[in-house]
């Protein structure tokens, strides 16, 4: 058996597949993973998450449109939900794995640890290689709290057999306020605790203000600057309290209140390989401190976003290094972030804060769309957009939304940042109208 390689990617997730699929095209490759093929993403992450989101959208739509001719209420039927989530989620390992194998990558299904500098061990197999990956991925973080071990995370959510009545999120970062949403919408009474008095502290805040109003509008209720301190289960439920007389019974309590990176198993001292406290630490190539190892996705100790397209970018990336068909310091571009809320929050290019402390530099344009024809025909209640313009170029740089099309709003503005287009440009397009891409031209 072949136990020397080109390269060895530890972690088949979203990362280490982009690494793997690229560096097969020249050279051998042995993917290890320890749990479920294809990584947090596409089995307890993004894709499932959306999944359970699909009806989150049809009964917003449905209850806005209440007004406007749509007659009747849904509801959600959770376990058929979840039934239509496992549909997508239990074909993933398998066919990650059979796509690895039908590229021509070697796999192996157990967990990886460094036993010298080019030594990986997987249960009784050593395994050498000229390069490493390791693209590990994070974990949820649970609070060094007494009772700790009662509260679950987003990886029991996402999975629930059966929705229970009162839920309580610990954060309120992007999975707090996604996964509490979906509950609140399938009809569970849903409580956030979060330490201080701020949302998703990477967006506008002019816009996560509108999101409580709105998440409390569906139920959902907010316990800020409140920390609990314990845990413990009584015959009525898990209690969640604190010593300043915070008290809350309920049925299952979520840990969201950050990830933390999958280092503690691979013995990376025995390689030389250097951590932080976000994780493995690496230079503007990805490369370890030791030359032979790089790190990418969720893993790195670096300030790009954890998310699913960065890892892939930093995948290809690495890969590409190691084929030699690039050797430039790695470049991210923009890099667009969306919360799957009611309604979505989305932002890229210069964030509104720098814009706001930086008023000599850029220009903001913050326009109430509620009333314009692409929102007034959906009924939104309330649609916010952002633009972003460097005040001496007069080039869009920067743009956030607050809307249930914000996803997709994003995706256009993307490119136009990026592109350094004019409005002037923009009229030379011709967009399908009525859609949200024929009010490009407004946003300037
Ligand atoms: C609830 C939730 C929702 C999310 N929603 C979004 C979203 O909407 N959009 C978005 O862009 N991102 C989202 N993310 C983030 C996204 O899932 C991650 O950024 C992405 O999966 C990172 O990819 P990765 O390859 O770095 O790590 P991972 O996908 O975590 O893959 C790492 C793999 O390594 C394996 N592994 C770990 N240790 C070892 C070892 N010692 N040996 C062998 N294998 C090992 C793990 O089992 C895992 O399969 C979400 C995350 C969560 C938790
Ligand atoms: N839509 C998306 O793209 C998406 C969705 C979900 C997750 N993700 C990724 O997953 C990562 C992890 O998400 P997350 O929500 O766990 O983390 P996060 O960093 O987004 O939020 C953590 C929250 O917990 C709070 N917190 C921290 N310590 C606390 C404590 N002791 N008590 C109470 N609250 C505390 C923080 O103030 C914050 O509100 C995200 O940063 C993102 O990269 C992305």
């Amino acid at each position: 058996m072949k136990t020397h390689f080109d390269t060895i990617v530890i972690g088949g997730g979203p990362g280490g597949l982009a690494a793997a699929y690229r560096l097969a095209e020249q050279q051998s490759v042995l993917v290890v993973e320890n749990d479920l093929w294809g990584g947090t993403c596409p089995n307890r992450g993004c894709d499932p998450k959306k999944m359970l989101y699909s009806a989150v959208e049809a009964i917003d739509h449905q209850h806005t449109l209440q007004s406007s001719g749509l007659v009747g209420t849904s509801y959600i039927n959770w376990p058929q939900l979840m039934a239509f989530k496992r549909q997508y989620t239990t074909q993933i390992p398998d066919g990650t794995l059979n796509g690895l194998q039908s590229a021509g990558i070697r796999t192996v299904t157990g967990t990886a640890h460094f036993i010298a500098d080019h030594h990986l061990r997987v249960g009784e197999t050593d395994y050498t290689a000229d390069h490493f990956i390791i693209a590990t991925g994070q974990t949820p973080t649970l609070p060094a709290i007494e009772g700790r071990d009662l509260l679950q995370t987003s990886n029991q959510f996402l999975d629930l057999d059966h929705l229970p009545a009162k839920i309580a999120f610990i954060g309120a970062g992007y999975i707090a306020i996604e996964l509490a949403n979906i509950a609140a919408t399938a009809g569970a009474e849903v409580h956030i605790i979060q330490h201080n008095k701020r949302i998703l502290r990477d967006f506008p805040e002019a816009m996560t203000t509108e999101l409580i109003t709105s998440l409390q509008n569906k139920g959902v209720q907010f316990h800020f600057e409140t920390t609990v301190t314990k845990v413990y289960e009584t015959t009525k439920g898990l209690v969640l309290n604190n010593a300043g007389g915070f008290t809350l019974t309920v049925d299952a309590a979520f840990a969201a209140l950050g990830r933390h990176a999958n280092i503690d198993e691979l013995n990376l001292p025995a390689a030389d390989i250097a951590t932080g406290h976000h994780g493995i630490q690496v230079d503007e190539h990805l490369v370890s401190s030791n030359p032979r190892v790089y790190a990418i996705g969720d893993v790195v100790d670096r300030p790009q976003p954890k998310l699913t397209p960065v890892a892939g970018f930093e995948g290809r990336y690495v890969a590409n290094q190691l084929l030699q068909t690039n050797s430039d310091p790695i470049a991210y571009p923009l890099i667009p972030h969306t919360v799957y809320a009611s309604p979505q929050i989305s932002q890229a290019g210069v964030s509104v804060q720098t814009a706001q402390e930086n008023p000599d530099q850029y220009r903001l344009n913050q326009q109430t769309t509620t009333n314009w024809y692409t929102f007034n025909r959906i009924k939104e209640p309330n649609a916010i957009v952002t633009t972003i313009f460097d005040r001496q170029t007069n080039q869009l740089v920067g743009a956030a939304a607050y809307t249930t099309i914000a996803e997709e709003l994003i995706n256009y503005l993307t490119p136009l940042i990026k592109n350094h287009t004019t409005a002037a440009e923009l009229t030379d397009t011709i967009y399908n109208y009525p859609s949200p891409a024929s009010d490009l031209k407004y946003y300037y």
